[in-house]
């Protein structure tokens, strides 16, 4: 079962746990597998340093993941089940991904073939639809925030850059430009049609290998961003190239919908998703 509540509100504390291997280290902190020690349930403990929050102005930032991230409850989703803060840390519990991160999955694998990546769309934009649906928009899309279940079924982790639609971004952009929707880079005003426009590169991504905009220079990825310059190798299915196409539209409004990806004629064809079993969800750490 999941962590037994204790009484009403459980204020979880570090001892509460076994603290086992670094599953991977972040610039803000780490993340360790862990294993709470009256039930035994495994779970990831994502450990950040208070410091280096408050020097890179974050505070605000991670104050808005957990919000977010305590409301959000869906298979496709890696489940946040609650936080807690000594002295200089701050303790997130999250979700356990077995079968870790997807952007390393595509290294070893180099690309995907169809039917993991259809699978993959239709249990994105699933996730997606239900975040949408609470007007969250995710906005950093990409494989190295993608984990991989149990079952090989993807987890939306990190709603780090997740805001309430229709948003402004305030903070800089960082990290890796090849997921940037144009409307991102001219920094208009965006909405949860930015997590589209991922969906489309993330699905290029899978079956080529590298990003469709992929360049040598950030300008020259930048400028392939907003010229759309989409070139398929020869080799790319035409039902995968024709839903490509049809999410990396330059207006956002023009691109296609996430009920329609999950119903694409090829989506729908290659994908083999498999829906976890639904059990009740046990008061889980009272989140
Ligand atoms: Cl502060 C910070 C620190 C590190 C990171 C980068 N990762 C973010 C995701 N992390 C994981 C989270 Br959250 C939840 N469940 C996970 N599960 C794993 C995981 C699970 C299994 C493996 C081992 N591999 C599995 C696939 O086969 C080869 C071996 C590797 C990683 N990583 C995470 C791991 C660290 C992000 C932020």
């Amino acid at each position: 079962g999941g962590l037994e509540l204790k009484g009403t509100l459980k204020m979880w504390c570090l001892d509460d746990f076994q603290i086992g291997r670094p599953l991977g280290k972040g610039r803000f902190g780490a993340v360790y597998l862990a294993r709470e020690q009256k039930s035994h349930f495994i779970l990831a403990l994502k450990v950040l340093f208070k410091s280096a929050l408050e020097k890179a102005q974050l505070e605000h930032q991670l104050r808005r993941e957990i919000e977010i991230l305590s409301h959000l409850r869906h298979p496709n989703i890696l489940r946040f089940y609650n936080y807690f803060h000594d002295r200089t840390r701050v303790f997130l519990m999250l979700e356990y991904a077995p079968r870790g991160e997807l952007y390393k999955e595509l290294q070893r694998c180099k690309c995907f073939d169809e039917t993991r990546t259809a699978t993959y769309m239709e249990e994105i934009s699933d996730a997606l639809i239900y975040c949408h649906a609470q007007r969250v928009i995710h906005r950093d899309i990409k494989p190295e925030n993608l984990l991989l279940g149990l079952r090989g079924e993807l987890k939306l982790a990190d709603f780090g850059w997740s805001v309430h639609a229709p948003s402004l971004r305030r903070t800089t952009l960082c990290g890796t430009t090849d997921y940037l929707a144009p409307e991102m880079i001219d920094g208009r005003p965006h909405d949860e049609n930015v997590d589209v426009w991922c969906v489309g590169v993330l699905c290029y991504e899978c079956l080529v290998g590298s990003a469709p905009f992929d360049a040598p220079t950030r300008l020259e990825t930048f400028r392939r961003i907003k010229e759309v310059r989409l070139v398929f190798p020869v080799w790319v299915p035409d039902g995968a190239k024709d839903l490509i196409s049809k999410i990396l539209n330059h207006t956002p409004s023009l691109r296609l919908p996430l009920k329609e990806i999950m119903e694409h004629p090829w989506v729908k064809c290659k994908s083999r998703r498999i829906l976890p079993p639904v059990h009740k969800d046990v008061n889980a750490c009272g989140v």
